[in-house]
């Protein structure tokens, strides 16, 4: 008998573009979610467009601010949220708000709509929310949302290594799918081809575009959005950050625990990437391509461009296999002497 079952969830309404945010009623208008929202945000994005977000929502918005992720925060706006009788979240920001958005309106039973001001990652789309714990990361399912309202002028006047760090976040889907089929060969975790390919291929295409992504170019802002976006779908399909996340991000939240703050989420993984090709296939393998890909971007390469010495990465390389419970490259972990080669020979340290 044919037992198998899948729940796809993706937002109602992706909406991308010049001026968008200009449009958020009529997308509120059309999900017909009523009464009053509750902001979720960061201070820089809500200095910039908070009034403008908040006018355009109606219905007495409500604003909290998140300074830090975490389950602290959620539970602040879940607090908020009780407290203020908002009957849907809107993020507005980068990741951290959004995460925390979504994975409160998750708790709450309510709808959120994701606003992102930076595309500096394939969270702003996804059912997923990536929240810090202690020395670990949880990879929380959380409903999508419900739309998504990306304005190119707006994501194209952030600091533009937000945006490389958006297009280093999808290149490193090219390890994460390496890591995904090698779970699956190895310890029998499930693979969906479409996720996978979906995956890829955005990495791909984004990397084939990668000579026209400039900064000052709205047009920029656009092509990588809508990466971010295929990724984020890719994401849903799989119904896990699979297609998008294997040892580069493990490496990544290693990272974050040893200095946080101290690079942007994409740019480590980038860079995590570059040694995660290495591992898997060697001197002759993708590592290069994945490196002068990044290069072009902007994105950085090296721990010196991430402002980290040579130890932080070795450190991170070897310990990375505990953040979280996903089979990888590093399988039970990587010898010192081994994350040293991969670091060196790629010219990471
Ligand atoms: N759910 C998922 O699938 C994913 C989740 N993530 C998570 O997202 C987080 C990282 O996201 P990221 O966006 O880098 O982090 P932040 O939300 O912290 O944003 C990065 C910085 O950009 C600032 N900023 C945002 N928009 C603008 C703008 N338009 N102009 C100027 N500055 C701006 C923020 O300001 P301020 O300091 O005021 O906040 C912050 O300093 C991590 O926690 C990561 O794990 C990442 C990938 C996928
Ligand atoms: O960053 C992500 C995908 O780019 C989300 O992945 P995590 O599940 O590792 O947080
Ligand atoms: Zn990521």
């Amino acid at each position: 008998m044919f037992e198998k079952s899948t729940w796809i969830k993706l937002p109602r309404n992706v909406v991308v573009g010049h001026g968008v945010l200009d449009d958020l009623g009529d997308v509120v208008a059309d999900l017909s979610v009523a009464g009053r929202p509750l902001v979720v945000t960061s201070p820089t994005p809500n200095d910039l467009v908070g009034d403008r977000v908040r006018a355009h929502l109606g219905g007495d918005p409500a604003t909290v601010t998140v300074e830090t992720a975490g389950f602290g925060a959620v539970e602040r706006v879940v607090d908020a949220a009780e407290a203020e009788s908002a009957t849907y979240l809107v993020g507005l920001g980068g990741g951290k708000p959004i995460d925390t958005a979504k994975m409160a309106a998750d708790r709450l039973g309510l709808g959120f709509i994701s606003i992102p001001t930076a595309a500096s990652h394939d969270g702003i789309v996804s059912g997923r929310s990536s929240i810090p714990e202690g020395d670990t990361r949880h990879s929380v399912a959380a409903d999508p949302p419900l739309a998504v309202v990306a304005d190119t002028e707006v994501i194209a006047a952030a600091p533009w290594e937000l945006t490389t760090a958006g297009c280093a976040d999808i290149v490193s889907n090219y390890t994460a799918v390496e890591d995904w089929k090698l779970a699956h060969r190895l310890q029998d975790v499930h693979y969906s081809e479409y996720a996978g390919e979906l995956a890829r291929m955005t990495a791909e295409l984004l990397v084939e575009s990668a000579g026209s992504i400039k900064q000052g170019l709205e047009e920029s802002a656009w092509v990588v959005v809508k990466a971010l976006v295929s990724s984020g779908v890719a994401m849903s399909i799989a119904g896990s950050s699979r297609p998008a996340s294997g040892a580069e991000h493990l490496f990544s939240h290693r990272l974050d625990r040893i200095a946080p703050d101290r690079a942007l989420h994409g740019h480590q993984v980038g860079v995590g990437s570059i040694i995660v090709a290495y591992l898997h296939e060697g001197e002759k393998g993708m590592w290069r391509n994945i490196r002068d890909a990044l290069d072009v971007i902007g994105a950085p390469t090296t721990a010196a461009d991430l402002g980290f010495d040579d130890e932080t990465i070795i450190e991170a390389l070897t310990t990375a296999h505990r953040i979280r419970d996903r089979y990888t490259i590093l399988g039970n972990g990587i010898s010192e002497a081994a994350a040293r080669e991969a670091a060196v020979t790629t010219g990471v340290i």
